[in-house]
């Protein structure tokens, strides 16, 4: 097994004075699927926002492939190599599939190349198509964004989460809102895009990410109850109690 690609020591957050998140310690192994549970409230969002840079922690480190980048502004994780896709559906409705690929992946290229016409950059198209396979949207390339299903407007999200090359993607909810087939469809994916990359998938749904997990993170009251392989989890006795309540 490889090193971790993302650690987090002593990690909490105050709102104010109230604590949602404290004292995490954990490393999340390069090129698995680690997912991130807990029940309501627990502090897996505020995680998320953390990790993704969206807040900067209250106290301790985060550090990605060995380097500390706690504090770091969010708009500079993609260029560490970090992405992710929210809870929010995030396209370009009236342009069509293809189109919001490309401008995911023209926004990290034209920044090295500011005088040449966007649409005349080279390969993005190309690019674009092979993010939208990656994500089994092919069929849907020439589709206005607005016109997919939920489900696959999620798949485009994170076909755009990939014009970045990530090696870390961090899904916040994948599957919220979408039909039980989707989500089948949506599970298939994740695992797929995590035979290439490090995935870290917060989810409040324990059944859900058992079955594709090759680890899970279990939070509660803002700190870390377990962590382990899913069959350890699922025997966890303290897990078992807080969270699946009426079977324990
Ligand atoms: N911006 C904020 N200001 C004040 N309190 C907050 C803020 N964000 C979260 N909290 C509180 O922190 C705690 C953890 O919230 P968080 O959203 O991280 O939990 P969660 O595990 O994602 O819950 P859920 O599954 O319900 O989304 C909750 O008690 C929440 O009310």
């Amino acid at each position: 097994m490889s090193g971790p690609i993302l650690s987090v020591e002593g990690l909490g957050m105050r709102f104010g004075g109230f604590r949602a998140l404290h004292g995490v310690t954990a490393s999340f192994p390069a090129r698995m699927l680690t997912s991130v549970i807990g029940p309501n409230g627990a502090g897996k969002s505020t995680f998320f926002n953390l990790i993704s840079g969206a807040f900067a922690p209250s106290e301790g480190r985060i550090a990605f492939e060995g380097r500390d980048i706690t504090g770091t502004p969010q708009h500079r994780f993609a260029a560490l190599g970090i992405a992710k896709s929210f809870q929010i559906t995030n396209v370009f409705p009236a342009l069509t599939a293809l189109e919001n690929v490309r401008i995911a992946a023209q926004a990290l290229v034209s920044r090295h190349d500011v005088w040449r016409r966007r649409d005349e950059l080279p390969g993005l198209a190309e690019e674009a198509r092979s993010l939208l396979e990656e994500v089994g949207l092919t069929h849907r390339a020439g589709a206005p964004a607005g016109s997919l299903a939920h489900g696959e407007q999620r798949s485009l999200e994170i076909a755009m989460a990939l014009a970045s090359r990530p090696r870390l993607l961090l899904l916040d909810e994948p599957t919220a809102g979408m039909s039980p087939k989707e989500t089948v469809v949506a599970m298939e994916l994740i695992r797929r895009l995590a035979r290439e990359r490090t995935v870290i998938l917060v989810e409040h749904k324990m059944k859900l990410v058992m079955g594709i997990s090759d680890r899970l993170l279990v939070l509660h009251h803002g700190e870390l109850l377990a962590e382990g392989a899913p069959e350890e989890i699922r025997a966890h006795p303290e897990v078992r109690r807080v969270y699946l309540g009426e079977r324990a």
